[in-house]
């Protein structure tokens, strides 16, 4: 069976595919110190948990934004798993679609993913609005291409950096607040950063589309993006698990290519 694996700067997420459906998701902070035996145990640990003792995996796909992360998941796929991962970005990766962009530049994975899974559900013309660590924008061409974006500091990042800049300010949840204008700390801080992150948002998105000149249909993903799309009506579709997906997307296009 099939274990994707999605390294993002702050959080990794581990899930089960059986070729039609995940099994399970199982999340775990990102940590690059943690070894192989490590994440085999934690790993092994939830699965029996779940039932899943039995689940033979074989076939690991991982995509990471910390490339030293990389090292101790090959590690765990040989010692535990007995097979070579797919890491989506290397030369023995194929992707069904491509990146136009500057010659040398280093496309996040996580990106070129997300361009995959959105023009495998939704076709061409996308922008993918991915709340992660840093807030990206993936412009995706008519034919499937990564032809670019933004990329802005996450919400949660702002947040902290509030937090460690001023003696005064606490550490607080990204919510939408009662009304823009706060009447204490908390609320002023929540209301700057929920309000702030609604115009962003939707500023860049109307410029993307300003630029490109044609009907694009935006895709809204991460933990956060619901809670945005309160404020203002940012997106087209909300995909839950656009990261997973597209690794399912690209493990199927790499095992077509082989046969
Ligand atoms: N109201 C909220 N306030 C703060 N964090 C939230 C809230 N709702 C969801 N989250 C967080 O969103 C995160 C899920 O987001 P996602 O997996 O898209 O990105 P990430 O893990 O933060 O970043 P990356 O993928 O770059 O590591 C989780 O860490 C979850 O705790
Ligand atoms: C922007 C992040 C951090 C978002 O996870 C990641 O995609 C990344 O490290 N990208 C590399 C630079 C780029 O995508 O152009
Ligand atoms: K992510």
């Amino acid at each position: 069976m099939l274990l994707a694996i999605d390294v993002g700067n702050t959080n990794t997420v581990f899930a089960l595919w059986n070729g039609s459906e995940f099994l399970s998701t199982w999340r775990t902070a990102t940590e690059v110190q943690r070894t192989a035996d490590q994440y085999y145990v934690w790993l092994s640990t939830l699965m029996s948990l779940r039932g899943l003792s039995d689940v033979i995996v074989d076939e690991v796909i991982v995509s990471s934004t910390v490339p030293r992360v990389v090292f101790n998941l090959r590690v765990l796929c040989n010692r535990y798993f007995d097979c070579r991962p797919l890491v989506v970005g290397k030369p023995d990766c194929a992707l069904p679609v491509e990146a136009r962009v500057d010659p040398g530049t280093q496309v996040g994975p996580d990106r070129l993913v997300n361009t995959v899974a959105g023009h495998d559900l939704h076709g061409g013309d996308l922008i993918v609005v991915d709340y992660g660590t840093a807030t990206t924008f993936d412009v995706v061409d008519t034919d499937g291409a990564y032809v670019g974006g933004v990329i802005a500091p996450g919400v949660n990042l702002s947040l902290q950096a509030l937090h460690e800049a001023a003696a005064a300010l606490p550490l607080v949840d990204v919510t939408m607040p009662p009304q823009v204008i706060g009447k204490n700390t908390v609320d002023c801080m929540q209301s700057g950063v929920f309000w702030g992150y609604v115009g962003l948002v939707g500023e860049i998105v109307r410029r993307i589309k300003e630029e490109r000149g044609r009907p694009t249909k935006v895709i809204g993903t991460g933990g956060l993006a619901p809670l945005f799309q309160q404020g203002d009506t940012l997106f087209d579709v909300f995909e839950d698990n656009l990261t997973m997906h597209g690794l399912t997307v690209i493990h199927r296009y790499n095992k077509d290519l082989q046969e």
